[in-house]
């Protein structure tokens, strides 16, 4: 297809960081130092007073340095992926089509003006419309989230000529609006004026049908269109799917994509496996309609924030010699109108920055659940083309007997069709010339509770079951079977989302990821079998594993964290006095590890203050989220509780009319608390941490501490820098109105906590 002399459509550029190499190492060398000087103190039976504190610290410390490991090697090559969609035209004849899917589970807590404001910017992005189709699956069960699309599909035949005659360079018109007014000048200015004018007040009234949609009036008047929601219920009705668009058919030139409307097939009987299970319905429903070679997948909030993000991903997709160095291209999730400071440390951004383009520079970036491109047939679990270098296995080679797809892909006739042409590598398939309203029926079928019974749905094909962090387990099931994945960072970013806010919504949210990493690592799709057993290569599954590892980590930290504040209490210590040398090795390990982890966050353009929220956060998320993660799997294992995926409220402010958004003059970014289990045991570990200090510091000024084994400045600074970590829950301790105070409920089983620990702590 290509001519060598032709200019490539990606580049893969490595970045050095030799600086960050050595300061890796440096680090790595002082808990080196620690371990050996903890090890040779225990084996000369020195350790003053506390041999099992010397102990826990030594195995939580040996934990530490695994971790450091697991990110030192996450980090070490980092590469970066340069697009060049401006040399498509010369390249390739024809783009691919294009599925895409945009999820919805709750009208809600996902208001339909948000998912419309995503369905939108993705109806308006630059990519022939023809070859754009756009699926939203609603698990909701919502005829308001209907009747939003419906409109919005109407709306979307002025929109999308409107972006497209001006360039307007953000698609989802709440931001579009929100921005200044036109601002242009020249022969272009006037009529430019008068259609922003015009489409202001169109996207005005839109917002305010939405707004004003009533559920029960919709579902009354229901006839014709919401016929099928009278009596439904979201957890127990048949499917519903409204092709609400079919480009094929309406030829108004507008250049509006197809765009239909899913609400699966729901009942007690069935397990639903979540989003997992709405992306293996939106799979198959869009095999029998439109079958794109490619598929795009955003959550409902992440609207397309560069509208030439279609035209890098296929840079990407089609720009490598052997497509196995492209198995999907993952954008690193943004967040729009975030909180100054990322105060609940969770717009990830360090995370994405240094273990993103580290992932990149290994098999490949992770796949991060919404801003993903997919080829197809990697969903469809095809392993790559063999390139002449290695020996592959040989499931799913050359085409599979009618038989096999029905064993793999269930019984729809249609269904099995649509994968033979893509399992074949089919990129540029006709595009079907029937209508899309034609096909429910076979749609219908494929979308019931019972279809993936006995198939591979949700084991080697389609979206992985049995996570909540569906994602990472799905990507890494790609890349097991030897596929490679690069990174879509483009400028501007290619789609921007909402994070939780507050604390409730934020530590839900790191719970429940922390609960699917930690169902991934029990099971038989953990990476380090997948290493052994599969096509994972080495380092990514250590790279894998430093994200996987989230809830383990939940109980050393909390060892460690409670060493201090028992050693205050006990009068004992765990750490060298200050003036041993030995102290010097925890003093330079703590300065140099913050100052590192700061430096970080400088070379991401982000505050000193943005680096103390997270680092405060990653203390807190480990003794609440992560904590409960761990207990809510163990339960899990042994059959007493199951895990359900709690979907993120969405901020509401995001899909409002433009000049919405009032200020109640509440701190947005001031932490909330409700009565969660979550926050119990950081209610604890703050009031023991105060107790502690206070019990300590009362010792050491009445002369009482034990002579020699008490505690010395290593204790004090480790319960002091406990308490400057859980700040906000001295906050919320202190008082504070409404949420901003912890609840009574709370307090009592926190207080319970400390109690039985200090009574253990000062027994004898
Ligand atoms: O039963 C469900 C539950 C959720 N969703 C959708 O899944 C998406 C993600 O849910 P959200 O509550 O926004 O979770 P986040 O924590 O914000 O999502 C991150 O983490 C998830 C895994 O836990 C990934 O699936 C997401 O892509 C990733 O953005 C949303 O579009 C939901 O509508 C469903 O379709 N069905
Ligand atoms: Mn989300």
């Amino acid at each position: 297809m290509a001519s060598a002399k032709k200019l490539p459509l990606q580049e893969r550029v490595p970045l050095a960081r030799t600086a960050w190499k050595l300061a890796d190492l440096a680090v790595l060398s002082l808990l080196l130092a620690l371990l050996a000087r903890r090890a040779a103190t225990l084996l000369a039976g020195a350790a003053p007073s506390c041999t099992w504190c010397w102990l826990a610290a030594l195995v939580c410390e040996a934990w530490f340095t695994v971790v450091w490991l697991l990110n030192v090697n996450g980090k070490w090559n980092p590469v970066r992926f340069d697009t060049h969609p401006e040399r498509l035209a010369e390249r390739i004849d024809e783009l691919p089509a294009v599925d895409m899917f945009v999820t919805t589970a709750d009208p809600k807590l996902e208001p339909p003006a948000v998912t419309v404001n995503t369905v939108l910017s993705l109806l308006a992005l630059d990519y022939p419309a023809g070859k754009l189709a756009c699926y939203i699956s609603d698990d909701g069960c919502s005829p308001l989230t209907l009747f939003a699309l419906r409109e919005a599909a109407e709306f979307a035949k002025l929109w999308v000529p409107f972006c497209r005659k001006h360039g307007v360079s953000v698609r989802a018109p709440f931001v579009y609006f929100s921005s200044a007014g036109p601002e242009r000048g020249g022969a272009a200015g006037g009529e430019f004026q008068r259609d922003w004018t015009a489409m202001k007040s169109e996207y005005e009234k839109l917002a305010s049908r939405i707004e004003n949609a009533d559920e029960e009036s919709l579902v009354r008047r229901g006839a014709g269109e919401f016929a099928e929601f009278v009596g439904a219920d979201r957890r127990d009705h048949p499917t519903i799917i409204k092709v609400l668009r079919d480009s094929c058919r309406e030829g108004d030139g507008t250049g509006v994509p197809s765009l239909v409307y899913i609400s699966r097939e729901k009942s007690p009987r069935h397990h639903h496996h979540f989003k997992a299970g709405a992306m293996n319905v939106l799979t198959r429903v869009s095999a029998v309609l439109t079958n794109a070679p490619v598929m795009l997948n955003v959550d409902c909030d992440m609207f397309a924030n560069n509208p030439q993000v279609a035209l890098h991903a296929m840079c990407l997709l089609l720009g490598f010699d052997d497509e196995v160095h492209s198995g999907f291209a993952q954008a690193p999730q943004k967040f729009y109108g975030a909180l100054k400071d990322d105060p609940f440390g969770n717009q990830l951004e360090v995370i994405y920055e240094k273990l993103g383009f580290g992932f990149a520079g290994l098999q490949g970036m992770f796949y991060g659940g919404t801003g993903c491109f997919h080829r197809r047939k990697v969903i469809y679990g095809v392993p790559p083309e063999p390139t002449t270098d290695v020996q592959q296995p040989t499931r799913m080679r050359g085409s599979p007997s009618y038989k096999e797809l029905q064993k793999m892909f269930g019984s729809s006739k249609e269904l099995i069709e649509s994968a033979r042409g893509i399992i074949s590598g089919e990129m540029f398939a006709a595009a079907a010339t029937a209508d899309l309203s034609s096909r429910i029926d076979a749609a219908k079928e494929v979308s019931s509770c019972s279809y993936e019974a006995g198939t591979s749905w949700g084991l080697e094909v389609g979206w992985v079951y049995g996570s909540m962090t569906e994602d990472i387990l799905t990507g890494q099931r790609i890349h097991a079977a030897g596929w490679r994945s690069a990174l879509l960072n483009t400028d501007p970013p290619a789609f921007l989302g909402g994070a939780p806010t507050g604390g409730p919504a934020s530590l839900t949210q790191y719970k429940r990821w922390a609960t699917g990493l930690l169902e991934i690592i029990i099971s038989r799709n953990n990476p380090i079998l997948q290493c052994i057993s599969r096509r994972l290569e080495l380092r990514q599954c250590l790279a894998y594993l430093v994200i996987d590892v989230w809830p383990l980590r939940a109980p050393f930290e909390l060892c460690y964290a409670l060493l201090g504040p028992y050693c205050l209490l006990a009068n004992r210590s765990f750490l060298p006095k200050a003036s041993e040398p030995g102290f010097l090795i925890p003093l330079a390990l703590f300065l140099t590890y913050n100052v590192y982890n700061l430096a970080e966050y400088m070379e991401c353009r982000l505050s000193a203050r943005a680096w103390w929220n997270n680092h405060r956060m990653q203390r807190i998320v480990s003794c609440s989220a992560w904590l409960l993660a761990f207990l809510t799997v163990v339960l899990k294992t042994l059959g007493l509780s199951e895990t359900v995926f709690e979907v993120t409220r969405k901020e509401q402010g995001q899909g409002a009319a433009p000049d919405g958004g009032g200020d109640d003059g509440a701190d947005p970014g001031r932490f909330t608390f409700d009565s969660s289990p979550v926050f119990v045991p950081p209610t604890a570990l703050t009031v023991l941490a105060v107790v502690a200090l206070a019990v300590g510091a009362w010792r050491a000024v009445a002369g009482a501490a034990a002579a020699g084994g008490g505690p010395g400045a290593g204790e004090f600074v480790c319960c002091g820098w406990l308490v400057l970590c859980l700040w906000p829950f001295v906050r919320g301790l202190a008082g504070g109105e409404g949420s901003y105070g912890i609840p009574w409920s709370v307090r009592i089983k926190a207080g319970l906590l400390v109690a039985a620990f200090v009574h253990l702590c000062t027994r004898n």
